[in-house]
């Protein structure tokens, strides 16, 4: 869990400053004008939206969360959807859509894969620039003519930190979900400028292990374990199957055999 302030150039380019800070305070952040990193508020296509930005790298872009537009929309018109390696290993079948916990939901993109295919969604995140990141995509998309019902009824962000904050009983589901950062391969340079960014600023989830007991108990049919091809199976355990992709697997471990 982040517990210590997260010192964060806080910038606000459009919309209502005095907001946008109390925000960014409320989630645990403050200003720091000697931060390599800047929090944006700003404006696209006449909306306000929020930005991470590496600001002694401007090269490296800016990370946001569009749900409505670009690769996201793109995915969801255009892609496998049911046939996508995600929803198989979910375990979506032709009359059956679990309900997912997706624990580590960072820009929300793998949740939002299940949630158009008609998943419901619970997401968790503890990050709390990511967090904020994420809520500011989801309330673009719950205000959105196209896509917004859908998204108010399968996407939720949670007001915790982790799992382990949520009673079992009470908050049983199908299916969690755990893609925990895995340390890149020095060597790759595949790896998007943005997504470089993200990962500066997070770093590698080294307490990833300590994520499956809890996950475990929570799910009623499976957790699923997305790593990189080349990652060791999480907390040593390995799963009941994999579903493998280019570049990823994911790890299937099933609760209710
Ligand atoms: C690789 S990213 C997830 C990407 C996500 N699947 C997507 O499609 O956008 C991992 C995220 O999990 C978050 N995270 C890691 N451990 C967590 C935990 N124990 N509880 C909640 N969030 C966690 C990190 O802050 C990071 O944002």
């Amino acid at each position: 869990m982040v517990n210590q302030k997260i010192a964060i150039q806080l910038l606000c380019e459009s919309g209502d400053a005095e907001k946008f800070i109390t925000l960014c305070e409320n989630e645990g952040l403050k200003h720091d004008s000697s931060s390599s990193f800047g929090l944006i508020q700003t404006e696209f296509n006449g909306q306000v939206r929020l930005e991470l930005r590496k600001l002694s790298d401007p090269k490296l872009g800016a990370v946001f969360v569009d749900f409505i537009s670009g690769k996201m929309a793109h995915r969801r018109k255009f892609g496998g959807g049911r046939g996508e390696a995600i929803a198989k290993a979910v375990g979506i079948k032709k009359d059956y859509l679990p309900n997912v916990i997706d624990a580590t939901a960072g820009l929300g993109r793998d949740a939002f894969v299940l949630a158009a295919i008609g998943c419901q969604i619970k997401l968790v995140e503890r990050h709390p620039v990511v967090r904020l990141l994420l809520q500011d995509g989801l309330q673009r998309a719950y205000a959105d003519q196209e896509i917004g019902e859908m998204m108010k009824k399968n996407m939720i962000l949670l007001p915790i930190n982790h799992i382990t904050e949520l009673d079992p009983i009470a908050n049983a589901c199908d299916v969690v979900y755990l893609d925990p950062m895995y340390p890149h391969k020095i060597k790759s340079a595949l790896v998007k400028k943005e997504m470089q960014l993200f990962q500066q600023l997070i770093g590698s989830d080294a307490d990833a292990d300590n994520f499956l007991e809890p996950a475990l108990k929570l799910a009623q049919k499976r957790v699923i374990v997305k790593r990189p091809d080349y990652a060791p199976f999480i907390a040593k355990k390995a799963p009941h199957f994999s579903r493998e992709t280019k570049n990823h697997r994911f790890d299937v471990y099933l609760t209710s055999l």
